[in-house]
């Protein structure tokens, strides 16, 4: 773990008189992608949750960069995590450049003016979407794979070295969901640390340098891809019985059996 990772250490959290995690373990460093599995439920979003310090832990320690992040101030997390959260409803109808340029706000502050800089670093990062005509549109008024893209885009405009994204391709078409993943691979060349929770096993085989199974509120398993995604692995967490395909290149995808 370098200074800059975020690590979970044995967390126990307790929803309803059950316990949602007891015991999750999780680690996320610079410049890699860290891909989070598990059914619905298993309890994905809550361990997010509290990795970014919006939930505490029972029991059990999130570090920030080596501190514990009780420690840290709520906008010095938002300097160093960006956050793409599920089911995000929108509060006012902004212009889609402006819900990006309001990612520049933990870094820049309130009142600092907006600069020429910032409107090109937005529209670079539309554009590398795929949804740069969609600028000047509300935000309230586009569709629900947009209002995603536009999300990444004001988390990506966040400058910070992690990213956390829950369960980002949900509502993506197969086009903006492969093209998300490389952006991600992008991202990592570039040092950036990325924890995402996804349904989608192939993503997580192709995309990721490791992959983590949520089951029974803890990491049951932790690992790189190949070591750890396998048909006996997916029929576990998913109740599911499939096939595992390999392409000559390494990459695995997994086709269900027939009914
Ligand atoms: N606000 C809440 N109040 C009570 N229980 C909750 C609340 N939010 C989530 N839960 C429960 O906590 C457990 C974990 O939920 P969580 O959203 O973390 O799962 P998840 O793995 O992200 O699920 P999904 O894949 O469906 O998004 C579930 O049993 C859920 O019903």
């Amino acid at each position: 773990m370098t200074l800059a990772g975020l690590e979970a250490n044995a967390l126990v959290f307790t929803r309803e008189k059950r316990h949602v995690l007891d015991g999750a373990s999780l680690s996320l460093d610079a410049g890699e992608i860290v891909s989070l599995l598990g059914a619905n439920g298993s309890g994905k979003t809550t361990l997010l949750r509290l990795m970014l310090g919006f939930l505490k832990p029972e029991d059990g320690v999130v570090a920030l960069a080596g501190r514990d992040l009780r420690a840290w101030s709520r906008r010095e997390i938002a300097r160093r995590i960006a956050y793409v959260a599920q089911n995000h409803v929108a509060p006012f109808p902004y212009r889609v450049r402006d819900v990006v340029l309001l990612g520049r706000l933990p870094q820049s502050g309130w009142l600092a003016p907006v600069r020429a800089g910032d409107f090109r670093a937005a529209d670079a990062l539309l554009d590398e979407l795929g949804i740069l005509a969609l600028a000047e549109r509300p935000y309230t008024e586009i569709s629900g794979g947009e209002r995603q893209l536009t999300l990444i885009a004001r988390a990506l405009a966040q400058g910070a070295g992690l990213l956390v994204m829950d369960e980002p391709m949900a509502g993506l078409d197969y086009g903006a969901q492969i093209r998300l993943m490389r952006l991600l691979q992008t991202l990592r060349t570039k040092g950036i640390g990325v924890l995402i929770s996804t349904h989608h096993p192939e993503h997580a085989f192709w995309a990721s340098d490791r992959i983590a199974l949520l089951e029974q509120g803890r990491i049951s398993v932790t690992g790189a891809p190949r070591d750890v995604l396998d048909a006996p692995a997916i029929e576990r967490l998913y109740r599911v019985k499939v096939t595992a395909l390999t392409a000559p290149d390494g990459r695995a995808a997994f086709l269900p059996e027939p009914a």
